[in-house]
């Protein structure tokens, strides 16, 4: 049944016109599809220390934190998100953002974003030397509501004075849509308002649109269909894909993102994750395993997998959890000749 769905999606969508159900007829749909593609490049969204600890109930000190951050700073991640200015009260583990962000050691290179959801949160990251900052909306009003506690018209118009001042101090701002491929409040979510949501925020100035699945509820097939409506107004240079693993259908939708063209991934380091106000959702997908398959596909990230490994293990240890990358497991246990 999945399998008679999603081929009759992968029909519908140009690039990957030629694909069986098959594995090794995907592999050659994504070669063919990657051979021709304008670029090889991919840049990984380290979302880690944001993202992956944002859900974390035991408060970790500010100084594991920081050397969390630096210590994936050396592994040639290109961006490391590192904390949220956002309300203590909403999220006590991004209450010491302020220490945070003033305690890395920036490695020329690599971009450190924030979460901003407004002026305060801005100016807040702006005392600490923020160079980039991100705005974070939903595609659902429900998510809205639950995670920012306004309407998405009310949010965008937060966001505008977010960068309109972001302009005047030549800060970057990234922006976040949220629940593209299914709401834990609403359910289905429709790529019309995906795409109304995404080119807002491109219009008001975001240089880049990450794509949330926010509950990890999406396939294949819906990323394919939800990419082809957001392509038709955002540029897919300006497009990335945040893939939770609830399902564990992450690395197969971001295969398929990669088959539409984009070329920007956020992953957390050991699969660690999840929205606080996104119910049952479990972490983002591992950034291990988002190496392992690109670097699988011929694709260039410039990051180094035995580093990331290293640090995943790293950070599972002082969080007392077991690491949640397959790649990393597998490969701890058994170091493949890569
Ligand atoms: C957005 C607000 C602040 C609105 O919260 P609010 O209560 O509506 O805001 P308010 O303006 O009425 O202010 C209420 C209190 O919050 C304070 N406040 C107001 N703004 C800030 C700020 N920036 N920093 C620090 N404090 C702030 C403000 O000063 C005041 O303090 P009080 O007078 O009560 O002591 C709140 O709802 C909030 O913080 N929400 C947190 C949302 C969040 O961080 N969610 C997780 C990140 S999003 C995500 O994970 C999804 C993503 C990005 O990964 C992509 C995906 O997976 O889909």
């Amino acid at each position: 049944m999945l399998l008679t769905t999603t081929r009759t999606a992968l029909r519908r969508t140009p690039i990957v016109a030629k694909v069986s159900p098959s594995s090794a007829g995907i592999r050659l749909a994504a070669a063919r599809a990657l051979s021709t593609a304008p670029r090889d490049f991919v840049k990984i969204v380290e979302v880690g220390p944001r993202d992956g600890l944002q859900n974390e109930k035991a408060l970790l000190p500010a100084q594991v934190k920081i050397e969390f951050i630096n210590r994936l700073s050396h592994t040639g991640l290109p961006v490391v998100e590192a904390t949220s200015f956002v309300s203590p009260k909403w999220v006590p583990q991004m209450a010491d953002a302020a220490k945070v962000l003033s305690g890395i050691t920036r490695r020329s290179g690599v971009s450190y974003p924030v979460l901003t959801p407004n002026l305060k949160g801005f100016e807040a990251a702006l005392a600490c030397g923020a160079e980039e900052v991100a705005i974070f909306g939903a595609a659902s009003e429900g998510f809205s509501q639950k995670n920012i506690n306004c309407s998405i018209a009310e949010s965008l118009k937060k966001f505008e004075d977010v960068c309109t001042r972001a302009k005047e101090e030549g800060v970057r701002v990234r922006g976040y849509v949220s629940v593209v491929l299914g709401c834990p409040y609403e359910g289905d979510v429709s790529p019309d308002k995906v795409a109304e949501v995404s080119k807002k925020l491109l219009d008001m100035g975001c240089y880049e649109i990450s794509l949330g699945d926010t509950i990890g509820v999406g396939n294949p097939r819906k990323m394919s269909d939800m990419l082809e409506r957001v392509k038709q107004v955002v540029p897919v240079e300006k497009l990335a894909v945040h893939c939770h693993d609830t399902y564990g259908q992450a690395v197969a939708n971001i295969l398929m993102a990669v088959q539409h063209g984009v070329r920007v991934v956020d992953s957390s380091v050991a699969g660690l994750g999840g929205c606080p106000y996104a119910r049952g959702a479990t972490g983002n997908v591992a950034t291990e395993d988002v190496l392992y398959l690109l670097k699988g596909l011929g694709m260039e990230t410039g990051v180094s997998l035995p580093e990331v490994i290293d640090v995943g293990n790293w950070i599972s240890e002082k969080l007392g959890r077991a690491n949640a990358s397959r790649v990393a497991n597998a490969m701890t246990r058994t170091p493949a000749k890569l």
